[in-house]
């Protein structure tokens, strides 16, 4: 028996792509890039790995736990391999473009890796497109995050998408302000897991209607306003109200106001975005905080997207038209036809044949079909 190096055998959560899907991926990111960066969003290439320090200084506790390290003989330091891009763009913005005026708009494509898997089945490295607008974390600024996001993906050919709007630290902000209780945790916890009885027996009875008006946003957001939480809340809401007007015609909104798992690092605003078909989430984003060297903090709001799902709908591909030159074609011919848009394959001696090269078509004076 063969070890399982020598049979190619790769690590759990890791894989090879081939043709057709490498191509459609490398399409689907080419055309998700282009319509980011049509809205301003200009491409930064942070590294694949930094100084361990670095990166979990710019993530959550969780997000720590994540990274794969390894020891750089270089540096003789602890570097890690990066799980999400957000935190890089984060310190770019940071540092080397701190002296660049405000709002400042990046986006990024590249792989992450992490520890675990980010969802059951889910390979554990993944292609990240995103986009962050550092500066401002407004309704305006979500509304312009959400557009771009959505656009983009209709454009990669989604159809059906969909919004799951959440508020991840609106109860700190609720608890905080008028809807005090006295073990915090014991709530959050029995909202995580939307259980109702676990909520009154925490004292979180004021915070029942969170779980309860979840749902579709033209249903939800009348239902959470007649809860009456206070002005705080109320403007929570009319974000939201905002949020899905502005989404309306690319997407259907929901609103989730307690969902908070994925979103660690995010502050009032996050989001998940869904496309028919696909049955894992395909994107999130939201408001989150830039730490500046000196201690400075800096609001802004962004978004990734993962294609996998997309390439495992059958997004991203393209029919091409490929022919076979038998040997000894004139190089003339195969020119005039990649410049024309075909792919050729041409032979390198007399018993190459086209089926075994996929060819659609064979050049004999003129493409014939085969
Ligand atoms: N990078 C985050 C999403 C995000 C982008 N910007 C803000 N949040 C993620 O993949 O979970």
């Amino acid at each position: 028996m063969t070890d399982p190096i020598s049979r190619g055998l790769l690590p759990e959560g890791f894989r090879d792509r081939l043709a057709p899907r490498a191509a459609a991926a490398d399409r689907l990111v080419r055309t998700l890039c282009d319509r980011i960066t049509a809205h301003g969003y200009d491409l930064v290439q942070p590294p694949l790995a930094e100084f361990e320090d670095s990166l979990i200084g710019r993530l959550s506790d969780g997000g720590a736990q994540d990274l794969l390290r390894v020891i750089d003989p270089v540096s003789q330091r602890t570097l890690a391999i990066r799980s999400d891009i957000t935190p890089q763009a984060g310190r770019i913005a940071a540092t080397r473009l701190a002296h660049r005026p405000r709002p400042l708009r990046l986006s990024y494509a590249g792989p992450v890796l992490s520890v675990r898997p980010p969802q059951v089945g889910a390979e554990r490295e993944r292609m990240q497109i995103g986009a962050e607008l550092i500066g401002h974390d407004s309704v305006a600024a979500a509304g312009e995050i959400l557009t771009v996001a959505l656009e983009a993906l209709t454009a990669a050919g989604c159809a059906d998408l969909s919004v799951d709007l959440t508020l991840p630290s609106l109860v700190e902000e609720l608890a905080e302000a008028d809807w005090p209780v006295d073990n915090l945790d014991a709530v959050r916890a029995a909202l995580d897991g939307k259980d109702h009885a676990s909520l009154i027996a925490a004292g979180g009875a004021a915070y029942a209607p969170l779980i309860e008006a979840a749902g579709p946003a033209a249903s939800a957001i009348p239902a959470l306003r007649a809860a009456g939480m206070g002005a705080a809340f109320d403007r929570r809401l009319d974000a939201a109200e905002a949020l899905t007007a502005r989404a309306s015609g690319l997407a259907r909104v929901t609103v989730d106001p307690t969902e908070r798992r994925g979103f660690e690092f995010q502050t009032w605003l996050g989001f998940s975005l869904f496309a028919g078909g696909i049955a894992s989430e395909i994107g999130r984003g939201g408001t989150y905080i830039v730490r500046h060297p000196g201690g400075a903090e800096e609001p802004a709001i962004g978004f990734s997207l993962y294609i996998d799902g997309l390439v495992q709908a059958g997004l991203g591909r393209r029919k091409t038209r490929r022919i076979f030159l038998p040997h000894g074609t004139d190089a003339g011919v195969g020119t005039a036809l990649r410049a024309d848009g075909w792919v050729t394959v041409a032979a390198l001696s007399g018993s190459d044949d086209a089926e075994a090269n996929a060819c659609t078509h064979i050049w004999t004076g003129e493409p014939a079909a085969l």
